[in-house]
């Protein structure tokens, strides 16, 4: 059976754990943060966005960023990793997930429960990464409308005690809709909505041919990668459909914003240099910007500025 996206009455991040209840103290060991050793009400209680990637110079570029775009006092350069004590994941009050399921998946349970305990309402969430094309221009921006795995079906699976659970990967239609809404804001790059492919691996799982081990031909994997074209998959990456159950389920409006760093159709080695990287880095950080601003009212959508490019 398919567990399905529900959103819980009155914006609360919803646990699906009864476990916890019963627990004196709760320890979010790879954020090093805990119920007794800080108060999180205090410390996240007014959270309502919160940004994830996958790098933490990506992400403290981004909280800086943020802090200038949100016109807040100083220059953003003090900002401290709320996560110091531990080298796991690093936290701005935006925070980095590793890559793949497994990393963001640990992350995610942490950083639900961490909202939870800090008794956060309507939080928005929303991964800002980094995807291989299908049929799109590079340095492309792709909302994701569904996340879909390497069948190209809206599902997430997990071995539970040995059992296989699936899980569905809706994500919030309104909020994909706000987001395209706001690429007016940025309109230096083609900003489009599409399926993400989630995949478990960067090379044979995504169909390279430059990985350490390859087991099929050219052929077949332009023609898998055109099955997914016509199946609406635009880009591909590593999380998205794990980010979508898991928040989903939680009560949390999820969104994935991706930037294409190549087209797929065309190769597999990501060859841009260094600098053509870092600016495409910095684009899906400028729509949610311009989104984050919009929702708060602050600015206007056009005008938005540009990340460094740490
Ligand atoms: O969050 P990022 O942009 O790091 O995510 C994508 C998917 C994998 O985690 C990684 C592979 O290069 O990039
Ligand atoms: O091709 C790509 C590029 C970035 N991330 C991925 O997962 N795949």
């Amino acid at each position: 059976m398919t567990e399905t996206t529900r959103y819980s009455g009155g914006g609360l991040v919803h646990i699906k754990n009864p476990h916890l209840e019963a627990m004196d103290e709760d320890v979010l060991y790879h954020l090093d943060l805990g119920t007794k050793t800080h108060d999180l009400p205090a410390m996240f209680g007014d959270v309502k966005f919160v940004c994830v990637g996958g790098s933490p110079n990506r992400m403290r570029a981004f909280a800086q960023f943020m802090h200038k775009e949100l016109g807040l006092e100083g220059d953003g350069e003090e900002l401290a990793d709320i996560c110091a004590g531990t080298d796991r994941y690093a936290m701005y009050r935006v925070g980095p997930h590793g890559m793949g399921i497994p990393s963001v998946s640990i992350m995610l349970h942490e950083l639900i429960k961490l909202l939870h305990h800090a008794k956060c309402r309507d939080v928005t969430i929303i991964r800002i990464g980094t995807s291989g094309g299908l049929g799109v221009q590079a340095g492309s921006v792709v909302i994701t409308d569904r996340a879909v795995d390497a069948r190209f079906q809206p599902r997430f699976e997990q071995v539970v005690l040995g059992d296989v659970v699936v899980r569905g990967t809706d994500l919030d239609g309104g909020l994909v809709e706000e987001l395209l809404a706001c690429s007016e804001a940025v309109p230096d790059f083609p900003t489009l909505v599409g399926h993400t492919m989630c995949t478990y691996d960067f090379y044979e799982g995504q169909g390279r041919l430059d990985g350490a081990l390859c087991s099929f031909s050219n052929e077949k994997k332009l023609q898998y990668l055109k099955r997914a074209h016509d199946a609406g998959v635009r880009n591909i990456e590593m999380e998205s459909t794990a980010f979508a159950a898991l928040c989903g389920l939680c009560g949390l409006r999820a969104a994935v914003v991706c930037v294409t760093l190549l087209d797929r159709l065309e190769g597999d080695q990501i060859r841009a240099s260094h600098e053509v990287l870092q600016e495409y880095q910095q684009r899906p950080q400028r729509l949610v910007a311009a989104f984050i601003q919009r929702r708060l009212g602050l600015r206007a959508a056009a005008g938005n500025t540009r990340p460094s490019s740490d």
